[in-house]
């Protein structure tokens, strides 16, 4: 089977100038990501996680190296272009879910739906991720667990080629990350978004087709699961 790639960073950089002091939270880093593929990125607190995955959503710039989406380098994209990758392409899960909180779980997936062409159908998103008779409720309303379905259900309803979480379940007890994971492991399965998860919880990266290991801000090393464990299945 041959792979297609969806994203490809050449020897991205990111580096922090704060008076006489640089931080390189990202040093050179190229990777690429298939179409389709469950990517786990791992690593400590402070290894660059979130700087990696905030570039490829478009919503940090990178200081140096390109970041291609398909054809297109969003490095070189101005503001209109980097909206539209981000409004028509890209899913974003928040560790603290950033829904917003005058509107109803439902509110905050139709408002999701509006923004693309070709929408899923806002019912079955919900009823998708187990929310069905709690969709009229507020954000406040609802435990951390049922919040974050909310926002898995208002990343997936633009049905985006790309699915970026950061710490996904780093709010949540076992039993609800695991619902969580097993949540992005059937988008990836069925809707075929490619879906990358943030993690510093190592035995999360069993469920991945792809397992990234960074440390002190670079890429130390990528490996392939053979056979990825439904979420299910894994304990932390
Ligand atoms: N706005 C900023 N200004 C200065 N330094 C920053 C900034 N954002 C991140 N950094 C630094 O860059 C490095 C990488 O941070 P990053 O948030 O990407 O790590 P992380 O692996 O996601 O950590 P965590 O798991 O704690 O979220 C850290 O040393 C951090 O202090």
């Amino acid at each position: 089977m041959t792979k297609k790639v969806l994203m490809k960073l050449n020897r991205v950089t990111r580096t922090y100038v704060m008076g006489e002091v640089t931080v390189e939270a990202l040093k050179e880093t190229s990777l690429e990501l298939y179409e389709g593929e469950l990517m786990v990125i791992l690593g400590p607190s402070g290894s660059g996680k979130s700087t990696l995955l905030n570039i490829m959503g478009g919503m940090d710039l990178a200081s140096g190296g390109q970041v291609y989406f398909g054809q297109e380098d969003l490095t070189r994209a101005g503001d209109k272009q980097l909206t539209r990758y981000r409004r028509y392409e890209l899913g974003f899960v928040f560790q603290f879910y950033n829904l917003i909180p005058d509107l109803t779980a439902r509110e905050n997936v139709e408002l999701s739906a509006n923004l693309v062409a070709n929408p899923l159908p806002v019912e079955e998103v919900l009823r998708d991720v187990g929310l069905g008779s709690r969709s009229d409720h507020f954000p406040s309303q609802l435990s951390g667990g049922e919040q974050q379905r909310v926002a898995i259900a208002r990343a997936a309803v633009k049905n985006p080629r790309l699915l970026l979480c950061d710490e996904p379940t780093g709010a949540l007890d076992h039993q609800t990350g695991r619902l969580i994971l097993a949540l992005l492991a059937k988008i990836n399965r069925e809707r075929g978004s490619t879906v990358v998860i943030v993690t510093h919880n190592t035995p999360i990266s069993a469920m991945a087709h792809r397992v990234v290991r960074m440390s002190s801000g670079a890429v130390v090393d990528i490996s392939e699961n053979r056979f990825p464990l439904p979420p299910e299945r894994i304990e932390w």
